[in-house]
Parts: C-alpha cells; structure tokens; sequence
C-alpha cells in the first residue's frame, strides 16, 4: 500500500529486517495516518521471542564487526548518510504520512537524522584512547575504547527517524551492532532506513529492527534482560525508562535514558520582545508541542508579562493547523486521542484553578479527531499540573515572575531536568541563570538549538547518557586499560 507517489516507493517496507533479512510474521498489525486515520500500512506484529534470535545474529555480527577499522565505518555511516540525503524528500514524506509532522519540519527532521550519520562518520576515527605513567616507574600503560557489544534501542513516535540514527549512528561508529524496536505507530521511517542500511553496504546482522505493537512490554524484557545485549539506549517517557532500568539490572546493562522534559521558558524584562515571543512560539509548538525539549512553562517577567502574552496570543492566532501534506500546514495533528486528552486535563485542571484563558483552542473535530487548536493560558500557577507534569502537546501556560531567584527556584522544582531557555540581553543573567538551572540543557535567546554538534541529555528523572557531539559515541564504549609492567632494556 503506497499512495506517497515517492521516486523510490521500495523505501515503504512491509517486513521487520533481521540479519541482512526481510521477515514476516503470521500476526499483523496496522499503522494509521494520524491526520486521515487511513490505513497505510500492515506489519509484522512478531512475537517476542524474535528478540532472542535477532540478538544472537547481532551478538554474531558484532564478533567481525568489533574488528573493522574506524576509518572502515566511517565509510558506510558515510555512504549511509549519502542515500539519506539522495532521499531526504521520499523520507520526508514517510515522516509526516505516520507522524503527522507538517512536511518542511518533516524535511528538517530527516536532513537532522542524517546529519548524525555525517557526524558519527567524523568521529569514528577519533575514538582516541590515552596514555599513562602509573606509579611503579618501571610500568606503562594506556587505554583503548572498545565497542560496549551488541545494543537494544528503543525510540518513540516523535522523532520517527532521527532519534535512530542518533542512537544507531553512535553504536555503529564505535563498532557496535543495534537491535531497534521503534515505536509501533511510526515504523515505516525506521524501515525505511534499514533498507538504505542494506543499499550503503552494512554487513548483515549489524542494523537489525523488530516489530511488535500488542506485546510491547515483553519486547522490552527480553531486551533489557537478554545477556549477549550489552547496553540499552531508550528515548521515551520517564515511567517507561524507570520499568527498562529495573528490568535491566539483571544483566547490569549499561543504560542511557533520554526521557521526558517539563522546559522552563524564561523571558526578563530586557529580553529582546519580539524575538523571544518568535523563539518561545518555536520551541513551545515544534511537533505542535510534542518533542521533549519543548517548552512546558513559560515565565515571563512582570513588567513586559501583559505585552508577551498579547504577542503570544496574536502569533498563535496566526497558525494554520491542517494536514502536514498541505503546503500552507504550519502545524499538523496530534499523535493520537490520548495526546488530546492529556492536553484538555491540562486546560481543565489549570481554568479550575483559576487560570484565564486568552486563546481557547480546542478540538477540530472538522480536520478529524486528532486536530487540536493551540489553547494560551494566563495566571498559570505552581499547583497547576501543567506545572510539575510533561503537556507533551499544543498548551501554552504563562506565569508571571518578580525576581531572579524567585524564577529560577520555580523552574527547579519539578522532577526533570532536560531542556532550559533564557531569554535576557544580560550577560550576567545569562550565565548565572544558565549556572543555577538544574537541566542538562540551556538554550539562551533562542528556541531552537539541538544539533549533531551539541551534547544532548537531561538530569534528574530526564534520564542520563549523552548523545550526539564528542561524548555520544561515548555511551557505546567501555575503556580497556593494558598495563605493561616490568620494563626493562637488560636481556
Ligand atoms: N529526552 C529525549 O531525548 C526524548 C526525545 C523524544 C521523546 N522523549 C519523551 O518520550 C515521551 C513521548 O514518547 P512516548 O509517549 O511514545 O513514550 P513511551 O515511553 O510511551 O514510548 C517510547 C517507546 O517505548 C516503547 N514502550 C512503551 N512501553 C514499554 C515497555 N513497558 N517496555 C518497553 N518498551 C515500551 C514504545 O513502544 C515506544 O517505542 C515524552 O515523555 C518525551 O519527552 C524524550
Ligand atoms: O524530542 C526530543 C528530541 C528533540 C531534538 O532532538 O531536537
């Protein structure tokens, strides 16, 4: 079933791919376009012992490919990264035919994914080790980063292709082999990656992806718990993350989490006006809301908060929600009817407490059931769920602050720590405000940041690990330390 008149209609797959293989299985099931709700497309729903078998091909793979030389996977991520780019459109429009996602984000979302692929081929050939004078004067040493083993990956809807290849491009450059169980809602764009996986020459057994909608859980288990699999790398929801590292101390893992966000947006009163209303509109509504840096709560400070949120309200105003197809599309449909709920809970939960409301958004039942219309809120406030919970969708909640200390206490105090964005012409605000957030990330005077350069991850319960940048291909090594002892030129 393809109806994307794609220049290469093979990128549309209808099979897992396992050791350089494209496998069936007798149960089904269907991906839905979430702006239409047609149905576009029937997979292998496998069982979950597939897992254990494709781990084993990948745990053989991984005995020759351990051996390859960098400058060797530098070369296929490389040719990989070229059919990405001969591509970029078809996949594009794979990406916004299952995700939603209006296509020039689409576009922008691919051509990110493949720049990991460019970058981690840049950075295969760095994987430099150290040397050491210990103590004993008559011993050296030094050290070598070897490839962790064989990788489970788990990645969400959201990012249905770049949150694969930051993860798979990473591992493989190390010398690693991946098995990726993406999200059953947005596969296509995953298998449509393993079959450029297989035209840039990838040895069989080294990208391998398994499908499975209704026994989601069990997938996760026998990944988490399989010993020849070395590592878990997931991209998904804390609670989520919180299960897969339970269930992967039994084979005591090496774990990299990257999971939910609550972004702090905090705007002083000499910010820039019009560009921070520009970045707090980018970084609140990319996905329409649903990426994990996307802003959750938005502090702005007194003496400019009544103009912000005017200017807010009038650009939100200005959307055109639609189907992410339609060139006049700034912002597609959500994922699904749980998305829609968990935003009117918010809505409703922030009005009841007392929360006024300057766009009142809402559903678009006319688009279909998944189109929902930005809803802006003023006098958001500490006890409101929008403030200590992920939206994860199209809510703009804005709180009015005094006081530097006071915004950046409130910022805190919640249980993530991914994403922060300052918005002040200041320099010391910048910097100290940027020292004092608890997050991983900060982003100052802009909404958008993340890059293939910049070093992506959270604290608190946003998980832990870092990709992309000098440190991702970090996450997929352990250090080997060789001790030569005994030196001496008397024989
Ligand atoms: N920090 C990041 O880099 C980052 C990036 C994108 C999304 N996210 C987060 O992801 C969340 C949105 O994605 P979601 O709602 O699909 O998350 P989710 O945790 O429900 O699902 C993510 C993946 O985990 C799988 N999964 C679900 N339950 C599982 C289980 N019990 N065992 C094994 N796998 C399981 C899903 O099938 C999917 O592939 C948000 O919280 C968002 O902030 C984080
Ligand atoms: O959803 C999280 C990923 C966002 C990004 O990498 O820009």
């Amino acid at each position: 079933m393809n109806t994307l008149d794609l220049n290469f209609p093979e990128l549309v797959r209808d099979k897992s791919y396992i050791n350089g293989e494209w496998v069936g299985s007798q149960r089904t099931f269907d991906v839905y376009d979430p702006a239409t709700q047609e149905k576009i497309a029937t997979l292998p729903d496998q069982d979950p012992e597939v897992v254990d078998t494709t781990i084993d091909a990948a745990y053989d793979a991984f005995k020759e490919f351990k051996k390859t030389s960098p400058r060797v996977r530098s070369r296929l991520l490389r040719k990989w990264f070229d059919l990405m780019t001969e591509h970029t459109d078809d996949l594009a429009k794979i990406v916004t035919w299952e995700n939603g996602k209006p296509i020039a984000e689409a576009t922008g979302e691919t051509k990110y994914a493949a720049s990991y692929f460019e970058w981690y081929a840049e950075e295969a050939p760095r994987m430099y080790g150290h040397t050491i004078q210990p103590s004993n004067p008559k011993n050296r040493a030094y050290t070598s980063l070897e490839p962790v083993g064989v990788v489970s990956i788990i990645t969400p809807w959201n990012f249905p292709i770049a949150m694969i290849t930051r993860k798979a491009g990473a591992a493989i450059a190390a010398g690693c082999t991946v098995v990726v169980k993406p999200d059953a809602q947005t596969p296509l764009s995953c298998l449509a990656l393993a079959f450029l996986a297989e035209k840039a020459g990838i040895p069989k057994g080294v990208f391998n992806v398994v499908l499975s909608a209704t026994k989601v859980p069990e997938f996760g288990l026998k990944l988490c718990k399989n010993k020849k699999s070395k590592k878990i790398s997931f991209t998904g929801s804390t609670n989520v993350g919180k299960i897969l590292m339970e269930q992967s101390s039994s084979s005591l893992k090496k774990c990299s989490f990257e999971l939910g966000g609550n972004a702090p947006v905090i705007v002083f009163n000499d910010a820039r006006l019009d560009q921070a209303v520009a970045q707090a509109i980018a970084t609140k509504f990319r996905g329409l809301g649903q990426t994990c840096v996307c802003a959750n709560r938005i502090y702005v400070q007194s003496g400019i908060y009544d103009e912000f949120a005017q200017k807010f309200a009038n650009a939100v105003l200005k959307f055109k929600i639609g189907n992410g197809f339609d060139k006049a599309t700034t912002h597609g449909p959500l994922i699904n009817e749980k998305a829609i709920e968990k935003v009117e809970s918010h809505v409703k939960d922030a009005i009841s407490k007392g929360a006024k409301v300057i766009v009142p958004g809402g559903r678009i039942p006319e688009l279909g059931p998944n189109f929902y219309s930005p809803t802006v809120l003023t006098n958001i406030t500490n006890d409101m769920r929008v403030c200590s919970e992920e939206t994860f969708g199209p809510l703009g909640a804005l709180i009015k602050f005094e006081t530097c200390q006071e915004v950046i206490d409130m910022a805190n105090d919640v249980d993530y720590g991914l994403a922060s964005y300052v918005f002040s012409e200041n320099v010391n605000t910048v910097h100290l405000v940027s020292e004092a957030l608890e997050c991983g990330m900060v982003s100052c005077n802009t909404g958008i940041f993340t890059d293939a350069a910049i070093p992506f991850g959270g604290v608190k319960e946003s998980g832990y690990g870092r990709e992309g940048s000098l440190y991702g291909i970090l996450d997929y090594t352990v250090v080997k330390t060789v001790t030569i002892g005994n030196l001496s030129l008397e024989n």
